[in-house]
């Protein structure tokens, strides 16, 4: 039985491996091990070497994931273009979230609502220089937006320290539209920034190196969540 795909009924903090850096060649067992070590969401980043410079994996994965067991909400990451095509076979495959670069569609409200038609629900993605004025006409659509805290396509980069700003606006967006939406953080994450992350606004952190690159997930994990406890208090 799936997880709750609810993203406002999970906890105020959610972390969000993302499986880019994991073993590919054993990914259920390290998917499994990643959330018995305490992760709340499976980040799953669909690259298509047009995009991004760089060639992941589609939705035969995802699907393969769910076969395996995995029932924790699992957050596509689109970067790919054309978006559309994939967004049916992603949502048949056991996709949660299905997020998208409003630069590689061609009707960005067109796109949310075939998301959200599929059964998922719909994030937007900014590129450290996109503008998010893209939200401005879509906002009733949204339930994720995703800032992308390096420039997308390859894992292990350094968090731009300007993305902090942008998040502080994006915050303010999202609370003075009422809305309850989420605000996901990517890339460059880990232990030693997490907390000036969410004092700037992010309720949700894809991290990918930083835990996959450890032995101990459990560790990095409690550490993170740790480190958030500072700002809740
Ligand atoms: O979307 C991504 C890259 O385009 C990845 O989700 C992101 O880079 C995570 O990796 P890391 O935590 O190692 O920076
Ligand atoms: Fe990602």
């Amino acid at each position: 039985m799936m997880e709750s795909l609810m993203l406002e009924t999970l906890q105020k903090y959610l972390i969000a491996p993302s499986i880019l850096s994991a073993d590919f060649a054993r990914l259920g067992e390290d998917v499994d091990r990643v959330l018995a070590s305490g992760a709340d969401v499976v980040h799953f980043d669909v690259m298509d070497n047009h995009y991004v410079p760089n060639l992941t994996f589609g939705p035969m994965i995802c699907k393969a994931l769910r076969d395996y067991g995995v029932t924790a909400p699992i957050d596509v990451h689109l970067m790919v273009k054309p978006v559309d095509r994939l967004i049916p076979d992603f949502a048949e495959a056991g996709a949660s979230i299905i997020s998208f670069h409003p630069e590689a569609s061609e009707h960005i409200d067109r796109t949310l609502q075939l998301i959200k038609d599929s059964g998922c629900q719909a994030g937007l993605v900014f590129n450290p220089a996109t503008s998010l004025s893209y939200l401005e006409h879509v906002l009733d659509k949204v339930d994720v937006v995703l800032l992308m805290s390096v420039n997308p396509g390859f894992g292990g980069q350094s968090f731009i320290p300007h993305t902090l700003e942008k998040l502080r606006q994006a915050r303010k967006i999202i609370d003075d539209s009422g809305r309850n939406i989420r605000l996901e953080v990517d890339g460059g994450v880990g232990v030693n920034n997490i907390a000036e992350i969410a004092e700037a606004g992010a309720d949700m952190f894809v991290a990918g190196s930083a835990i996959f690159n450890q032995p101990d997930y459990k560790a990095v994990i409690d550490a993170m969540r740790s480190e958030l406890a500072k700002v809740e208090s």
